[in-house]
């Protein structure tokens, strides 16, 4: 199962109607505060804990945490930093036994769990909140954040205030967008999602293994899925992009170009016109090395098939309606994203889906924190990847791992949410200093 995401908005429906349904919000509560302890117990020894409470119910959460690492055995401190206002960390606080000291007098301790805000948060942390939390955090061994680190914003993963590198986040019930944006994701350390028991359905998720078609014993090379690359003036991208389909299980791929190009595969065939309209192809990648030729990419559009555009092919878009009523999977970065949809509003998650809205088409928004957005709402986080992927060639090789994806018959959205995840352990498979011809040959390790 895919972990799901959800708003704050959100998390407090699902809450809610948890609590409709006949769970009372101090058993969430109860749920969530051994779900944190649990995970520190597996994550760290019993050193001394120190735990800050904040006001609200992440606050309770803390509270709860703290009475079951002290059955537990560890020796455990509390500082509050108010006392609680919403009714069940009241209600945790009252049955938390130990001394509670204050924040601004509490001096550090090997473990620190940060309980002071999550989804709650609405402005930044007072300054000298946010640098003694800095500090505590800094000298730790081990910094634990109870669902997100105070001072990240759950909805959008800006950092509100300068927040330190946490070792654990435990969040309850969905992972939140922070966990998986920029730049909150990178100090999160290791994510783990503890169930309290409340179902969220969720159309945002993040991306998981995929379910790869089975090999058809009575297959063929056509069956298991026809890329047709169309080169352009810098072959060396199509090169990275062709191989990448071949080796992420496309049964045949086959390169369009007017001059011979060096470097692909013996298995790559290479053919001088480009017949669009053979029913065989699966899928048409265009873009990476093309350069300034837009016909090329009119071309693409003519024909009935599932495109990939990619790279170049981007900037030829011009108007993102023109897409529409083709079934194409658009994979930008930042620039790229730029220049076809302009500057829109929100956080990377809305402008990802406002882009796939207006293309008509399954939007793969790279970057360190790459998201796919379907038309229909749906939105796939990609879970952390190397930063070693930062080197030129690899956007190339993502298209071709997902068209290849796209020919073996994954619908568009899976196709393109396959591609990031393969992509992404597949760099992890290659090692720190990989190129991009490396990441190819990790490819197969992968699949
Ligand atoms: N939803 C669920 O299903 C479950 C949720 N659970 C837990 O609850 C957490 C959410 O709890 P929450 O809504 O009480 O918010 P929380 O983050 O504790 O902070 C709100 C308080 O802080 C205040 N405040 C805000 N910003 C501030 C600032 N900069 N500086 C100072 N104050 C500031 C704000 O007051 P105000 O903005 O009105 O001034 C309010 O008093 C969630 O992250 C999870 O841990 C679990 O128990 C399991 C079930
Ligand atoms: N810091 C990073 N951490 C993880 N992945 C990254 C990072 N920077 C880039 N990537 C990934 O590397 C790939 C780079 O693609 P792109 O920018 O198109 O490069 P190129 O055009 O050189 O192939 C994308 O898949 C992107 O998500
Ligand atoms: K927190």
């Amino acid at each position: 199962m895919s972990r799901p995401i959800l708003t704050a908005e959100q998390m407090r429906a699902a809450e809610a109607a948890a609590i409709d349904a006949g769970i009372a919000e101090t058993v969430l509560m109860e749920q969530a505060g051994r779900a944190l302890a649990e995970a520190v117990r597996l994550y760290a020894g019993p050193r001394e804990t120190l735990i800050l409470c904040g006001p609200g119910n992440n606050g309770g959460d803390g509270y709860v945490a703290a009475r079951f690492l002290k059955n537990a055995g560890y020796t455990v401190r509390v500082a509050a930093l108010a006392e609680p206002t919403a009714d069940a960390a009241k209600w945790a606080r009252g049955q938390w036994d130990g001394p509670v000291e204050s924040f601004a007098a509490a001096t550090e301790a090997p473990i620190i769990i940060d309980c002071l805000f999550g989804t709650g948060l609405s402005r930044g942390l007072e300054p000298v909140v946010a640098e003694r939390l800095l500090l505590l955090v800094d000298k730790a061994l081990v910094a634990v954040a109870c669902d997100l680190p105070s001072g990240v914003a759950s909805d959008d993963g800006t950092l509100l205030s300068a927040i330190g590198n946490y070792d654990l986040t435990v969040s309850f019930g969905a992972l939140k967008p922070a966990h998986r944006l920029m730049p909150a994701m990178s100090r999160m350390g290791r994510t783990v999602l503890a169930d309290i028991g409340i179902d969220p359905g969720a159309d945002w998720f993040e991306i998981e293994r995929p379910d790869l078609p089975s090999l058809d014993p009575a297959g063929h090379k056509y069956s298991r899925g026809l890329v047709h690359c169309l080169a352009g003036q810098m072959p060396g991208a199509i090169v990275l992009a062709a191989t990448a389909a071949a080796k992420s299980g496309a049964g045949y791929v086959r390169v369009s170009t007017s001059l011979p190009i060096s470097g692909l595969p013996s298995s790559v065939v290479q053919s001088g016109g480009a017949d669009l309209q053979d029913e065989r192809i699966g899928c048409i990648l265009v873009g990476p090395g093309l350069g300034d030729v837009p016909p090329v990419l009119t071309l693409a559009l003519t024909a009935p098939k599932p495109i990939v555009i990619d790279a170049d092919g981007i900037g030829l878009v011009g108007d993102p309606e023109r897409l529409h009523g083709h079934d194409v999977i658009l994979t930008p970065h930042e620039g790229e994203f730029g220049k076809l949809f302009g500057k829109l509003e929100g956080s990377k998650a809305e402008r990802a889906l406002e882009a796939a809205r207006r293309s008509q088409s399954v939007v793969v928004y790279k970057g360190p924190d790459t998201l796919v957005a379907a038309p229909d709402g749906r939105l796939g986080f990609a879970p952390p990847a190397p930063a070693w992927l930062a080197t030129a060639g690899t956007g190339d090789v993502l298209a071709g791992m997902i068209a290849a994806m796209r020919a073996r018959g994954l619908e568009a959205f899976d196709a393109a949410c396959a591609g990031v995840w393969l992509h992404g352990r597949a760099a992890e498979a290659a090692g720190p200093h990989m190129i991009a011809d490396d990441l190819l040959e990790a490819i197969p390790s992968v699949l």
